[in-house]
């Protein structure tokens, strides 16, 4: 069943993670730069943002991987420094699937589980459980070497659920997956956001946010630049249309041709596609075919849409969420 796109975020939940100030150089690059955000139990929490913006760098320092050069991380209320058994609260899934390809799906969930120290019956039970919720009761015997990608992935996402976390961390979950197998995750991530864990989702696909997350913070080259409900988030861009133009030449000339037009607030392109944030859509139609046809581009369809998640990430940052 899809959650309703508006749903409020729930408030008054137990605080599970809370990340302020948070800041982490390489050299002279700031990867993170003083980000603060937090995830109550139960809830959802999309980092959304393209590939480099420092999704991964933050779980990273989350998981104590790396060490913060400033800022606080507070799990389950003990903040960083002494936090070693609450990191045992953590389910960390990360991009690279680390299973043992040549045991079953069950032999690798049963040697997460002995990793944290789970025995007999209390760990063939978990094994079960989470074989359950990751939809793979039925190829428990197969051997990992013959499944798909998304099976892997599956998993993977099940190794980081043995020992019961309160918080799920998942690392870009669905990247390299075919579409059945992405729907499947997200089906899994819902029902585990659901059954009161904390899941903290990063992605730079706008409607898997759009889709799983009960609240999103936008992340652009290492800022935490907005952060809200997909509806507040939205709402920042008041009476705004986004028009998006499939092309078969060049989208730069397009664009540069475009952003000449009197009333274009933001446009940009990803891939074939040019995508434009304005006021009245439809007013602006007429104006901006003028001037797609007089950069010769041939135009292959014109979408005149409200705004969603992408649009508010062009609005803020001037650059479209580019896969
Ligand atoms: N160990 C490192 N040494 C130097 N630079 C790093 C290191 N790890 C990350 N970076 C840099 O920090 C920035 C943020 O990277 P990060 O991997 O956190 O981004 P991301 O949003 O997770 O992107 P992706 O989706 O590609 O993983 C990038 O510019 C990256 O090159």
């Amino acid at each position: 069943m899809n959650r309703p796109l508006t749903e409020a975020p729930r408030v008054g939940h137990a605080e599970v993670l809370a990340v302020a100030g948070l800041t982490k150089r390489f050299g002279d690059r700031v990867a993170v730069d003083d980000v603060a955000f937090s995830i109550g139990a139960g809830e959802t929490y999309g980092l959304l943002g393209p590939n480099g913006a420092g999704k991964t760098t933050i779980i990273r320092l989350v998981c104590g991987l790396l060490r913060a050069d400033a800022g606080s991380i507070a799990i389950a209320g003990a903040v960083d420094g002494g936090a070693v058994v609450s990191r045992e609260r953590i389910g960390y899934v990360p991009q690279d699937v680390a299973l043992y390809p040549d045991l079953t799906a069950r032999e690798n969930l049963r040697f997460f589980a002995r990793l944290y120290r789970l025995r007999g019956k209390t760990l063939d039970r978990r094994v079960d459980e989470v074989l359950e919720l990751i939809g793979l009761t039925d190829r428990a015997g197969d051997r990992v070497e013959s499944f798909s990608g998304g099976m892997r992935r599956r998993l993977n996402i099940g190794a980081g659920l043995m020992h019961r976390p309160t918080l799920l961390i998942l690392d870009e979950p669905t990247v390299g997956v075919d579409p059945q197998s992405r729907h499947a995750i997200m089906e899994n991530v819902r029902s585990l956001g659901t059954s009161g864990m904390a899941v903290l989702y990063t992605t730079h696909y706008m409607e898997e946010a759009e889709r799983l997350c009960d609240r999103v913070g936008i992340i652009d080259r290492g800022r935490l630049i907005a952060e809200g409900t997909r509806r507040e988030l939205i709402d920042r861009l008041g009476e705004h249309d986004r028009i998006t133009l499939s092309t078969d030449g060049d989208p730069a000339r397009l664009v540069n041709r475009i952003g000449s037009v009197a009333g274009i607030e933001k446009v940009d392109s990803a891939g074939d596609e040019v995508h434009l944030i304005v006021r009245e859509g439809r007013r602006m139609l007429p104006a901006v075919l003028d001037a797609a046809e007089r950069s010769e581009v041939g135009v292959r369809s014109v979408e005149v849409t409200e705004p969603d998640l992408e649009a508010v990430f062009l609005h803020l940052t001037g650059t479209a969420l580019r896969d």
